[in-house]
């Protein structure tokens, strides 16, 4: 699997070690940036480009990683076509997976020690969306992102 990986200051060591460990799995990584660690960069740019890759090459996923994943969670669902999960722990990005089809992690580089972020990341790598009523949600959340049109609530 391609996977696109992307950070900032904060994330930048967990990045270059997921890069490598992916890489022995057998993924084709690709690192986004940043290339050398800028203690006053911002995550913003990175996690936008990772995430238009991302939404561009179908099938592939994206890890952006930060100090908490909040900020790179937010910057890559302002791609249209980009679904962001923040992943705590496996179980959540498990669920990233198999309900919202997330093609893009977010995680806290300060929150998990290297091991444990390597299993929530490979987590979400090797699990497979379920589709049937969660394919509905997308597909109300796609209508409202491409045409703009509000939703109807239910009359109850
Ligand atoms: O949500 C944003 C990320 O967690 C950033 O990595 C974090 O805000 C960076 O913080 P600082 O500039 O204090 O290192």
């Amino acid at each position: 699997m391609r996977v696109y990986l992307a950070s900032d200051h904060a994330g930048f060591e967990l990045k270059n070690h997921l890069v490598k460990k992916l890489a022995e799995r057998g993924h084709d990584t690709i690192d986004v940036g940043p290339a050398t660690y800028d203690p006053a960069d911002d995550y913003p740019p990175f996690c936008i480009h990772a995430a238009r890759r991302v939404v561009a090459d179908p099938g592939s996923r994206g890890v952006l990683i930060g100090g908490s994943g909040n900020g790179e969670q937010i910057a890559a669902n302002k791609v249209p076509g980009a679904r962001a999960a923040l992943v705590w722990n496996a179980h959540v990005a498990r669920l990233a997976r198999r309900h919202n089809n997330a093609q893009l992690a977010a995680i806290g580089a300060r929150l998990h020690a290297l091991t444990e972020a390597e299993l929530i990341v490979n987590t979400f790598l090797t699990t497979q969306f379920d589709g049937g009523r969660h394919q509905r949600r997308l597909t109300q959340l796609t209508h409202y992102e491409t045409a703009g049109v509000l939703p109807p609530l239910r009359a109850d």
